[in-house]
Formats: structure tokens, C-alpha cells, sequence
């Protein structure tokens, strides 16, 4: 039945992914099935729809709601699936509970057959003009519009669903004036539904707890004034809400391929406010971009930032097109960095961590003297409350390009890299054997010593201080010979000592950043490289202003165990393109003389490298060949953009 292929097929990048829109039709063309299609042509898929519902719709009104039959339901998913199989699926408007289940028994068959293949819900209740649009008998509109239809069939079956403030209200059947309360309603329905929830903060400022009860219900005739005219607007800013931003909260669940760090995280998510009355079509376009930006392989983290930035670009360039909330405009795949989302972590160890201090008993205690809300609604307090560490200036300024950069782990290659010439370098120590791969260990003076000790039978916490000196006197005279050698020396990880020695910088993961003090790097005058694997982590590295971003890993490495997958070029291209105006950025993992060009011509300014140096035969002849192929690259480029002006010119 469902003409099945499975989904194990490679991704042909000459052709854009096939995303799925199973929505209603918006006769007005501003929202539903033709937003969808809209967006997920404008963010480079070919976009494919199901019709579950056709209303009769403009700006002002909704006068009728019909859902198509339950064969012609069935007909389009079967066709569509034999032909032109989904990357990825918006669910939006179901007209009843009747389509609920249909779809659910389906999405869980595919599912058998396709289980990568993302399925985003937007529980649509009400268009933006007010009218309700979810039917349960299509008889009595105003009376289906206060009851929610149940998403319960979608249990387990759906990675992520988008409520906006009145929908997250009726799943949860809960109270949400609260920013607390709401935070603790996504997080209570992330656990009744077992996926992510992404609840919209940004209609917020329309009203109070009125939007929950009568503001939206309004009978078929109503007007665009009238809507705004019952709208009562209070300050929501006692409630914790802040009216200059839109703000939204995301709890991921076992999100695929993000790093672990973000795997269950739960974020804040805040953008600029875009006051504009043209927002019909907001919740449609920033769901279907959501699925058009995983259908390219994105995770589910980078969807959210990518599809928020859009929306938030789309409203600040909407007009309006009739009489009522005008559709949000279509500007492209997002570059502007200031359109992008503040992320505000609310990392779950530490939210239980201050739980138990805060409650002072176990977490054991916790679970079962608190309700699941009333615990979620104790941590987003708790969590909102902290101040971030985000430092509203900068680290120090680079010298110099960074261009080819060596990360290597031993004194005497580091010494004769300086000794020849190499202006920037890291000296990359691992001492934790788990962090340690077979080749690294036996690689390195550290690693070997580290590995009889664990061979000896003795733990690595039995000897600390022969570590810890070890340790310090390696880093202490590779800074000495950075300065020596006036490069551009920076130490991985140990921040400590780089500060004790005053080393020329860090580099940090992301892991490192909540554990590090950042105020103390950059009060010590230090400069700071940040990792990223993803949108959302580049995000995170540019709310420190650090003075370069690298962004890795691009291919498969052996020399580290990844917690992410492979970037590739095209995700590489994209983070450029977001940030190359504001940092040096730096590419790493896997890049050698092979694929350089490649690296090169998305645009990446430098690239980190460390098999490519420290595993050639001659490791100076190595970084030699790697800077000219790469400053040639530059050079063709160059040419190549100096014929294309002259051509233009003739
Ligand atoms: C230039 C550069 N980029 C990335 C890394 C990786 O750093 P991190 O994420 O901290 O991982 P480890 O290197 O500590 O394993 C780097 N070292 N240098
Ligand atoms: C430390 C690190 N971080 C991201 S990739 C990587 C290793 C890159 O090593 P190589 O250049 O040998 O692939
Ligand atoms: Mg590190």
C-alpha cells in the first residue's frame, strides 16, 4: 500500500530534496498548503503536498472548512510515495480527529520503512485572522475552535511539534500565561508526545490569558479590525515575557546526529520582535522551513535557528495583500547574521544539579514528591533566572591570518614548524585516555606515558601531579618557543595554563565553554578559538565574540572520535556565508592536498590541519605544499573573478 523503497538510498545533491507539505489549502494564498510550497521552493527543495482540508479563505475570514475524503487522503500519500519519496514532512492542518488517525496509522507504516526521514507537526487550531480552521464535525465552529484536537496518535512517531501559545494551552490543557508555565507546558509535551517541541512565543504580545479563551473563537463574518479590537493587550512583561523580543523555547528529544552536548537540551530562543500586522502564514512557513532545511541534512537544532531567522526576515519584508494580516514575504535562504536567534542554554544537568539544591533533596525525591509540569515549571525557573556568561565584548584580534594551521600534539614538531616559518599553530594535548584514539596514544610523549600507566594497572587519578608537571612544563615551553618564534601559539583546552604563561591564545570546544572562565581568558589579554559542528553551535560561539571560529569537522577524520556527523561542503558553504564578514573562520577535520581546492572555494578563509602534517613523511615539506596549494587556490580564484569582470567589461 504504501509502495515502499526504503530511504537507504545516497541523497543526489544535483537534485533538490523531495519535502512533503500534508496541510490545508489557503485560498488566500497567504498560508497552509501555498506557504508551504512557497517556502520550500525558496529554501532549495521541490516541495510536494497532500491536501487534507480545502478552506475558503482570504485575509479577513475563513467561511468554510471542508476536509477532503478520507480515500482522497489516502490516494495522494500512496501516489506521492511511489514517485518522489520525502526527505522530509510538514504535518499542518487536519481537519479532525478522523484525519488524526489516518494520518498517525500511516506516518507509523512509513516509518517501518523510512525511520530518517523527519516528520515536523504544526498543530494548527486557528488562521491568523481568527477564525478557527480545525473542525471536529464542521458544524459548530466556534465550540471546535476552544477544543484541541488530540495529537496523541503521533506519539513516538514525530520528531518535532511547533504549538504557538494558544495551541501549547489546549494540548497541555494548561495554564500558559507565564513564561515559566509555558516553558514547562513544551516540556511536559515533549514527554506526553516523545519528540521535540519548538513553543512559539511570538504571539505572546497580542494578548493575556484572553487568547486562550474567547479572543480567537470568532464566528465566520468576523473582520480583521474586529479581531484586533477584542484583543486585549496587557503588559506581558510581569509575566516574565520580554515585548521586544519573540521569544521561543525548543526541547530537543534524542535529537539525530546533533552533538551530545545539545542532544536533549532545552534553549530560549530569542529574536528581535517584528512589529507587523502581516504575520498570516508565520506558523506555516517557519514549519515547512523547519522541514526543508532538514530534508538538506541539517539537524533538527540548525532547522529551528535557520527557520526562525527566515520567518524573521520574511515579516520584516512583508506587505500587505488585501484587507487583512498580509503573508510573510519569501527572502531566501537566511545570511544575515543580526536576524538569527540569541540561544539562552538551559542545559538539563545543570538545571537538576541546581533542582536538588535548590529543593534540597535527591533527585529520586524530586520525581516523586513533584508532578512532571510542576518539576518542568520548577527547573525553567530556576534555569531562566541564571545569568549567561556571555561577554558583551570581544577577545583579542588576530595578528595575522591564520591560513594553513597546524594542530599538533609534540614539542619537537611544534619546534620545527616554529624553527621554519609557521606563524600559527596549536599545541593539542590530550591527557584524558577516553579522549585518546589507539593512533594518538602511541603518538604522542604524553599519550605513550599515559598508556603505561594504564598498562601498569595504574589509574590516571593515582598520579596526578606526575601528570599535572608533565603537563605544565610541555605547555610552558611551547609558549615560550611561540613567543620566541613570534607566532601565534594557541593551547587547546588547558586555558589555565595558557594563562599562567601567557600564551598568544585557546582554542575551545563547546563542551569546554560552561566550564571555562571566559572573563579570566579575556581579561588576561588571550585570544580565543571556538569549535562548532553545527548553525546552532556557531550561533553559540558567536554570542562569546571570540576571535576565530572553526568549523569542522568537513570530512571523516580518524584522528578524533566525532560526537557529530561529517559537515561536508555545502554545510560549510552555508556557515560562511553566515559569518565570514564578522570572524576568521577556520575549517578542520579531514582536509589534506586532495580536497583543499574544494575547502577552498567555498569561500572558508583558513583551514586547521592535523594527519595532513604530522603523519607526512616530511612534515615541513607537508605544510609547505598545504599553504601554496592553498594561497593558489586564492590566486585562481582571484583570476577568476578578475576575467569574469573583464569579460563583463568587453
Ligand atoms: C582549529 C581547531 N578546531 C577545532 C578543534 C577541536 O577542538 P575541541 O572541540 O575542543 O576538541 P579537541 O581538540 O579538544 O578534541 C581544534 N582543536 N582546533
Ligand atoms: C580536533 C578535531 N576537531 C574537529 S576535526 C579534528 C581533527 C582533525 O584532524 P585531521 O586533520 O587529521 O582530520
Ligand atoms: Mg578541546
Amino acid at each position: 500500500m504504501l509502495g515502499i523503497h526504503g530511504d537507504n538510498a545516497p541523497m543526489n545533491t544535483e537534485h533538490p530534496a523531495f519535502v512533503w507539505t500534508i496541510a490545508g489549502s489557503d485560498s488566500g494564498g497567504g498560508a497552509g498548503i501555498q506557504a508551504d510550497l512557497a517556502t520550500i521552493q525558496d529554501l532549495g527543495c521541490h516541495g510536494c503536498s497532500v491536501v487534507t482540508t480545502v478552506t475558503a479563505q482570504s485575509s479577513v475570514a475563513v467561511t468554510l472548512v471542508e476536509p477532503v475524503s478520507a480515500a482522497m487522503l489516502m490516494a495522494q500519500l500512496t501516489t506521492l510515495l511511489s514517485d518522489l519519496p520525502p526527505k522530509a514532512i510538514k504535518i499542518g492542518l487536519l481537519a479532525d480527529q478522523t484525519q488524526v488517525a489516518l494520518l498517525a496509522d500511516w506516518i507509523a507504516s512509513f516509518k517501518i520503512h523510512y525511520p530518517s526521514v523527519p516528520v515536523i507537526v504544526d498543530p494548527v487550531m486557528v488562521a491568523s485572522c481568527g477564525d478557527a480552521l480545525a473542525v471536529d464535525n464542521c458544524q459548530d465552529i466556534k465550540s471546535a475552535a476552544k477544543s484541541a484536537l488530540d495529537f496523541k496518535p503521533f506519539k513516538g512517531l514525530i520528531e518535532l511539534i511547533t504549538p504557538n501559545v494558544l495551541e501549547l494551552g489546549r494540548l497541555t490543557h494548561s495554564d500558559v500565561s507565564t513564561k515559566a508555565q509555558f516553558a514547562a507546558a513544551a516540556l511536559a509535551l515533549s514527554q506526553s508526545l516523545d519528540c521535540s517541541v519548538l513553543a512559539k512565543g511570538g504571539d505572546v504580545s497580542f494578548g493575556s490569558t484572553d487568547i486562550l479563551d474567547d479572543t480567537h473563537a470568532q464566528t465566520h463574518d468576523n473582520t480583521y479590525a474586529q479581531t484586533q479590537a477584542n484583543v486585549h493587550v496587557i503588559a506581558l512583561d510581569s509575566n516574565g515575557w520580554d515585548l521586544e523580543l519573540a521569544e521561543d523555547y525548543l526541547v530537543c528529544r534524542q535529537v539525530r546526529a546533533s552533538s551530545k552536548l545539545h542532544q536533549n537540551g532545552r534553549f530560549w530562543l530569542a529574536s528581535q520582535r517584528v512589529n507587523t500586522p502581516h504575520n498570516h502564514g508565520s506558523g506555516c512557513t517557519l514549519s515547512s522551513a523547519i522541514a526543508a532545511v532538514l530534508a538538506q541534512g541539517f539537524v533538527l537544532q540548525d532547522a529551528v535557528v535557520v527557520a526562525k531567522a527566515y520567518v524573521s526576515q520574511g515579516l520584516s519584508a512583508a506587505i500587505g495583500l488585501g484587507q487583512g494580516p498580509g503573508p510573510l514575504a519569501r527572502t531566501g535562504w537566511p545570511n544575515d547574521v543580526s536576524r538569527y536567534a540569541k540561544i539562552n542554554l538551559c542545559d538539563s544537568n545543570f538545571i537538576s544539579h541546581q533542582l536538588n539544591q535548590h529543593l534540597d533533596v535527591g533527585n529520586d525525591l524530586v520525581a516523586t514528591v513533584l508532578s512532571a509540569t510542576d518539576q518542568a515549571t520548577a527547573q525553567v525557573r530556576i534555569a531562566s533566572t541564571q545569568p549567561q556568561n556571555i561577554l558583551s565584548h570581544g577577545f583579542k584580534v588576530l595578528d595575522a591570518d591564520l591560513g594553513v594551521y597546524p594542530v599538533v600534539n609534540d614539542l619537537t614538531m611544534l619546534e620545527s614548524l616554529l624553527a621554519a616559518g609557521v606563524k600559527t599553530l596549536q599545541l593539542r594535548i590530550k591527557t584524558d585516555i577516553s579522549e585518546l584514539t589507539t593512533a594518538g596514544l602511541a603518538e604522542s610523549d604524553l599519550g605513550k606515558s599515559a598508556l603505561s600507566r594504564c598498562e601498569s594497572g595504574k589509574s590516571k587519578s593515582g598520579e596526578p601531579e606526575l601528570i599535572g608537571s608533565e603537563l605544565e612544563a610541555q605547555i610552558q615551553t611551547a609558549i615560550a618557543l611561540g613567543k620566541h618564534f613570534n607566532a601565534q601559539l594557541f593551547i587547546n583546552d588547558h586555558w589555565q595554563l595558557a594563562i599562567k604563561y601567557h600564551a598568544f591564545g585557546v582554542h575551545l570546544g563547546q563542551e569546554d565553554l560552561a566550564v571555562t572562565d571566559l572573563a579570566a581568558i579575556q581579561a588576561a589579554g588571550l585570544a580565543l578559538g571556538i569549535s562548532s559542528h553545527s548553525y546552532f553551535e556557531l550561533l553559540l560561539a558567536h554570542q562569546y565574540s571570540p576571535s576565530y571560529i572553526a568549523l569542522g569537522h568537513i570530512f571523516p577524520t580518524t584522528t578524533k572520535q566525532m560526537p557529530s556527523a561529517p559537515q561536508g561542503l555545502a554545510k560549510l558553504k552555508h556557515y560562511v556565508a553566515l559569518l565570514q564578514d564578522h570572524y576568521p573562520l577556520v575549517a578542520i577535520g579531514g582536509i589534506d592536498l586532495t580536497n583543499l581546492a574544494k575547502v577552498k572555494a567555498t569561500g572558508v578563509g583558513n583551514i586547521a590541519v592535523v594527519r595532513a602534517i604530522t603523519k607526512a613523511k616530511d612534515p615541513l615539506a607537508a605544510f609547505a605544499e598545504l599553504s601554496q596549494a592553498w594561497e593558489q587556490c586564492s590566486l585562481s580564484e582571484e583570476l577568476a573573478v578578475k576575467h569574469e569582470l573583464d569579460a563583463k567589461h568587453e
